[in-house]
């Protein structure tokens, strides 16, 4: 079924509903954009009217209902909390046809509790994103659900290779990968808001702290990306004999610094799996 949102003539480019437009919906959209798709390619659904309206002015795309974008769409991408997944799918469910594309992006929710509410033969992607795809830096990982064929992961990849990098994997590994990547965007601001707060004990400025750490952390990354050397190898080059890296690095392993990270992401890890449990 295809129900006209508009009378206005359009591009012929496939048409995207985004369905939840938050943090990462925006951030989805707006990416979007910066990649050369057209606004009126892209229907927005967005539960808060006030929040429609911002997302209508700043970036000229159409906010409709979900009826409008499910029915209108070529793919559909699914990006409310994994607490409110079950009733958009319900309301969608009536309007999603055979060979449509879902691409939902909620933590923990499994491509098979998708399937049990949609029609058969809808083709259901599961995707993990990042935050820092609002700088086209994102990563993303992919797992295809069962009706899934080659263009239908094509569309995918390319819907979230727009704002960054995208890996495909088994869905069984999509809590780990939500964990390392989904989350880790915040582990490394505390850990940069650490350094700046550690800075600012040392007596720097609030402000030179601030540059000196964020220039610190894009060089290391930049680093990493760019020489492909282990970062024990790049640790080890930091550290000199006797000084003063040794000596930082001896007060975080007193106080298990890597145990607390890996703590922290078989907690993340284990929070999706209960997610997907409905919790
Ligand atoms: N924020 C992040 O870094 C990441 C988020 N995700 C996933 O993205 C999803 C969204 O997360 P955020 O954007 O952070 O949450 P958010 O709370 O900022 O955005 C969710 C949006 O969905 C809207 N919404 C709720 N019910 C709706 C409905 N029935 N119809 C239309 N809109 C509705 C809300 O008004 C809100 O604007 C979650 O499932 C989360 O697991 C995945 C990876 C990273
Ligand atoms: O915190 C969350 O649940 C979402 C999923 C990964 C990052 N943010």
């Amino acid at each position: 079924m295809t129900i006209p949102s508009t009378d206005q003539p359009r591009s012929a480019a496939p048409l995207t509903g985004i369905i939840g437009a938050g943090v990462m919906g925006e951030t989805v959209l707006s990416g979007l954009l910066r990649a050369g798709r057209a606004a009126d390619s892209l229907l927005v659904v967005e539960k808060r009217p006030d929040r429609a309206a911002e997302l209508e002015e700043k970036y000229a795309v159409r906010v409709v209902s979900h009826l409008h974008a499910v029915g209108d769409a070529d793919t559909v991408m699914l990006v409310v909390k994994p607490q409110d997944m079950g009733a958009v799918l319900d309301e969608i469910a009536p309007v999603l046809r055979a060979g449509q594309l879902l691409v939902s992006l909620a933590a923990g929710i499994t491509t098979g509790f998708i399937e049990g509410k949609v029609p058969a033969g809808v083709a259901v992607v599961r995707v993990m994103p990042n935050t820092p795809a609002l700088v086209d830096e994102g990563m993303a990982a992919i797992a295809p659900g069962t009706s899934v064929d080659d263009a239908h992961l094509a569309e995918a990849e390319a819907l979230l290779g727009a704002v960054g990098k995208v890996v495909r994997v088994p869905e069984h590994q999509m809590d780990a990968v939500t964990a390392v990547s989904g989350s880790g965007p915040a582990y490394v601001f505390y850990v940069v808001e650490a350094m700046i707060e550690a800075g600012v004990h040392l007596g720097l400025p609030r402000t030179v702290a601030s540059d000196l750490v964020i220039q610190t952390l894009v060089g290391s990354a930049t680093m990493l990306r760019e020489t492909g050397t282990h970062p024990t190898v790049l640790r080890e080059q930091v550290t000199s004999p006797a000084g003063t890296t040794a000596a930082a690095l001896r007060e975080l392993d007193d106080h298990k610094v890597r145990a607390a990270f890996i703590a922290a992401m078989q907690a993340a890890a284990e929070r999706s799996r209960e997610l997907a449990a409905g919790s």
